[in-house]
């Protein structure tokens, strides 16, 4: 890529601001239940200081709307950002451009970390207001961009900033952009993609998008209904999308003439209801009984699905095959998940729910590339120029 990186500037005694997605989840209690974005950004931030910069921390967390709510302080994210760096201190401003980040940041000596609270506390953030992004840059030297889950928002810190200070990628975004970039550029044959997830209308660019490149295009989960009712089965109470029936037939057209082996349920498993205790029972799909729904790929799919991985070079995924939080339905999910990490494909995985899947049968680390990226990785997948990236200072 033709955009400057850590590699191309001198860091060493300045003031560097870092945008880090450090939207992470958490529980009612304010613990963080999953701290892979905390953990992603340790090399850049580690990089920094190594280089003995002063370094300020910049991220969102949820949607607070552009209000102060306490339950989206980024204040437990802080302390455990200062643990995963074995205890060093993160100093905390209870704001983004306000007096007291000014004053902490003025003082900030190298070596140094320092936190701002959540941007998205004052509502300029969203709205890419000029102002509030000069604010924000009149804290540092350099941003430094390592929140690709977030460069698909033209938001002040990863977009409207770059007008007042120069702006280079971290290490994240870096290993982001060179495996997501790889797959969707200069993929290696065979190139297998497989999307799940609810909906349909979520992934049309990606699907479509992914429709020029790969070989096998694999479709599974709730949105698999909407293709397999476009060709005339009986869904019965699934959830299918009647509004997308035309488009399902026109991209089951455009595969063909593309010549792209497009791979959907040959058979389901069936529940009476939308519950983890349903009753349940794979079908062929031309069996769904009208008051049943689908709710996984059934067994037959899952081989069939598994088999068409097998040789891949290069596999991406995203999205779970059936209702995944419901133990009965997790089945087909995993069974794709296990296929991935088999196949021996440079292999990039995107989504919460793929992600869960590949952890709980403690299959990640046989991937090549788990992305941060939610939708922000879906856009680069549909081919979409993301802001974040295209604001980055060029080579
Ligand atoms: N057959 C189905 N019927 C109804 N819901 C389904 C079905 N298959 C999957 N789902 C639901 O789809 C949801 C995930 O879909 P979504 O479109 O949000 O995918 P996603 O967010 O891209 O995936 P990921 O979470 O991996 O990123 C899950 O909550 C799952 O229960
Ligand atoms: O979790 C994400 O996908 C990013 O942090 C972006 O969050 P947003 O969808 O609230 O902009």
């Amino acid at each position: 890529m033709n955009k400057k990186n850590l590699n191309d500037i001198w860091v060493s005694g300045k003031k560097v601001l870092v945008r880090v997605d450090y939207n992470v989840p958490m529980d009612k209690a304010g613990n963080i239940t999953d701290d892979t974005r905390i953990r992603a950004t340790i090399p850049t931030l580690e990089f920094l200081l190594s280089k003995n910069a002063a370094v300020i921390i910049a991220s969102h967390l949820g949607r607070p709307k552009g209000k102060i709510a306490p339950e989206f302080s980024l204040k437990p994210v802080a302390k455990k950002l200062s643990q995963l760096l074995h205890d060093r201190e993160v100093l905390f401003a209870n704001d983004s451009v306000g007096p007291e980040a000014r004053k902490m940041a003025a003082a900030l000596q190298p070596g140094q970390l320092l936190m701002l609270e959540n941007l998205r506390f004052n509502p300029e953030e969203e709205k890419n207001d000029p102002e509030f992004a000069k604010q924000l840059a009149g804290l540092a030297e350099i941003l430094v961009n390592d929140a690709f889950g977030v460069s698909h928002r033209a938001h002040a810190s990863v977009h409207g900033i770059t007008k007042y200070i120069p702006a280079v990628s971290g290490f994240l975004m870096d290993k982001e952009l060179l495996f997501l970039g790889q797959a969707v550029t200069d993929p290696v044959h065979p190139f297998v993609a497989i999307i799940g997830g609810a909906k349909v209308s979520d992934k049309i660019g990606v699907i479509e998008n992914l429709l020029n490149k790969v070989d096998t295009l694999i479709i599974g989960g709730g949105m698999a209904n909407t293709f397999l009712a476009a060709q005339g089965y009986q869904t019965g109470k699934s959830l299918v999308e009647a509004d997308k029936l035309v488009l399902a037939k026109e991209l089951i057209a455009t595969a063909k003439t593309k010549g792209v082996n497009l791979l959907l349920p040959e058979d389901v498993v069936v529940a009476e209801n939308f519950a983890a205790d349903a009753d349940h029972k794979a079908v062929a799909v031309t069996q769904i009984p009208s008051e049943w729904m689908a709710l996984d790929i059934g067994p037959a799919t899952a081989g069939k699905f598994a088999a068409a991985l097998r040789g891949a070079k290069t596999v991406v995924w995203n999205g779970p095959m059936g209702v995944f939080e419901f133990d009965a339905f997790a089945i087909g999910t995993e069974a794709v998940a296990k296929a991935v990490a088999a196949s021996g494909a440079k292999s990039i995985v995107g989504g919460g729910d793929s992600v869960a899947a590949l952890e709980k049968l403690k299959l990640a680390a046989k991937i090549t590339h788990i992305s941060t990226g939610g939708g922000a990785s879906l856009e680069f997948l549909e081919g979409k120029e993301l802001p974040g990236i295209a604001a980055l200072a060029d080579k």
